[in-house]
């Protein structure tokens, strides 16, 4: 079912600083700012070539990551996306093995303009998963 390592997503308060110390600090690639408002987050991707690093801070009130940020002030790693090349028929797949997947369990599009799930993090080794259906 799974396919590639998309990204390594590391939760951050402040995404400028973040972006600064990958940009400068580690002489990497990194993109330009994405709001996402639908996820109630704003986002960077760091280009590695056969992965990348987001950097994700929290927009708006209802941040999902905010509690995150709460537990872990100076941000951290926050979850791990892999691909899958059929997202619905992945999540009928782990719904039937009785995982639980996030939200109303239809994908959204996410930063890449791909349809995502989220599967919660007690049901796999105490990570959050997303799926990126690609
Ligand atoms: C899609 C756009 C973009 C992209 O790549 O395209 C993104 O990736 S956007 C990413 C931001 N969106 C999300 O994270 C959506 C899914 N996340 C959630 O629904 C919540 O964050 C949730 C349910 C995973 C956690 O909610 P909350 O932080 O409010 O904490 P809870 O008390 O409900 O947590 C229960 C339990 O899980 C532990 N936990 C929470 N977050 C994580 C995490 N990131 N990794 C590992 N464990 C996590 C938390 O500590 C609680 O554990 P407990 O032992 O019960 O204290
Ligand atoms: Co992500």
């Amino acid at each position: 079912m799974l396919g590639r390592l998309n990204h390594v997503a590391i939760a951050v308060p402040d995404l400028g600083a973040a972006a600064a110390v990958y940009r400068d600090t580690l002489a990497a690639g990194v993109s330009p700012p994405q709001p996402l408002p639908a996820h109630g987050v704003t986002v960077v991707f760091v280009d590695l070539g056969n992965a990348k690093v987001e950097l994700l801070e929290p927009l708006g009130e209802d941040s999902p990551i905010a509690a995150f940020l709460a537990r872990n002030p100076a941000g951290g790693m926050h979850h791990i996306c892999y691909e899958v090349d059929d997202i619905l028929a992945a999540r009928d797949r782990l719904l039937a093995q009785g995982a639980r997947v996030l939200g109303d369990g239809e994908p959204k599009i996410g930063a890449h303009g791909k349809p995502v799930l989220f599967l919660h993090p007690k049901d796999f080794c105490g990570t959050l998963i997303e799926l990126e259906q690609v």
